[in-house]
């Protein structure tokens, strides 16, 4: 089933193509048009269309210069291409597929193949997407899951470097949950998690901001682009929310209700040389700091590459 209207661009520099493609798609997706191969590489990166149709000859570069710039960027190289061609030799056909191209489509069109190829191209986009979506996500807790924070903390400290900005750590863990589970059972043990991780996501809601479950009770707040203070503020922020929950614990020696502790460490904007790693061990560190101190607690510290030598 296609869920949602999905966009295709179709790139011909005949009009009167775009036109035809129109009238038989328009009332089912959003078509985008481009004419010339230059313009397709814009429009497509700009709008990242679920599908893009493509005429191999056009008036500045050929459809195949278009779909090898498209297969060599990040951001469009997922998007199925299928070259509409009058052209009907087996070595064209051959060149696009062997680009990445999907499928081919000979000009004059039959509408009714068209139709039936697309909508088969779109449903395997969009179940794929849905698949790469339920790959990257907690099944208990639906925050992003342990693979998928490792994946996007690495970009983020690539771009970190790269661009001499700021990211902070946060590693926040449930005080005395073992005890909760013994005396509260499992299943209200999930119940926490649940809330635990709705209210982060709550309070860690800006659009770069990255909350993932880190392993069992611990979870984990990535700030791409943060201010020296904006990490400790946040921890303090959603340690007091949590303790706003006010959920009962009765076996939690500090509190009587469910609290965390919170480890945070923010990278230099110098772009001094750290690795992922050694950022996470300092928060880490900071994380257990915490739990010493009595738990219900932020400890927060700028990171120094020698404070792990
Ligand atoms: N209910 C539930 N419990 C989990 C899950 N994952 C991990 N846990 C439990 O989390 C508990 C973690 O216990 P510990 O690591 O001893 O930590 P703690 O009791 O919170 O102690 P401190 O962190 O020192 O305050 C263990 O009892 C795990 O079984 C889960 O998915 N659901």
């Amino acid at each position: 089933m296609i869920e949602k209207r999905a966009t295709i661009l179709v790139v011909d520099d005949e009009r009167i193509n775009i036109q035809i493609l129109n009238n038989a798609l328009g009332d089912q997706y959003n078509i985008l048009a481009a004419m010339t191969g230059e313009r397709a590489i814009k429009v497509a990166s700009e709008s990242l269309p679920c599908l893009i149709l493509l005429d191999i000859v056009l008036p500045d570069i050929s459809g195949h210069d278009v779909c090898r710039a498209l297969k060599s960027n990040e951001l469009t190289q997922h998007i199925p291409i299928i070259f509409i061609t009058a052209q009907s030799g087996a070595d064209d056909e051959l060149i696009g597929l062997e680009l990445g191209a999907s499928d081919y489509f000979r000009k004059p069109f039959v509408l009714p193949l068209v139709k039936a190829r697309i909508r088969n191209q779109i449903e395997l986009v969009q179940k794929t997407a849905e698949l790469e979506r339920l790959a990257w996500i907690d099944g208990l807790t639906g925050v992003s899951n342990r693979r998928r924070f490792d994946q996007l903390y690495f970009d983020a400290c690539k771009y970190a470097k790269r661009n001499k900005r700021r990211i902070s750590i946060l590693l926040l863990d449930i005080d005395f949950f073992k005890q909760y589970n013994d005396h509260y059972g499992h299943v209200k043990g999930d119940e926490v998690l649940k809330k635990v991780a709705r209210t982060i996501e709550q309070c860690a809601s800006r659009p770069l901001d990255l909350v993932a479950r880190y392993g069992g009770e611990e979870f984990v707040i990535l700030l791409t682009d943060s201010s020296e203070s904006e990490g400790a503020m946040l921890a303090e922020k959603v340690r007091e929310k949590i303790e706003e929950l006010a959920i009962p614990h009765i076996k939690s020696t500090i509190h009587k209700a469910v609290t965390i502790s919170i480890g945070v460490t923010t990278s230099s904007d110098k772009g001094s040389a750290f690795d992922c790693r050694k950022l996470l061990e300092v928060a880490d560190r900071c994380l257990y700091e915490a739990k010493s101190m009595g738990r219900n607690t932020v400890v927060s510290t700028d990171f120094r590459p020698e404070m792990t030598e």
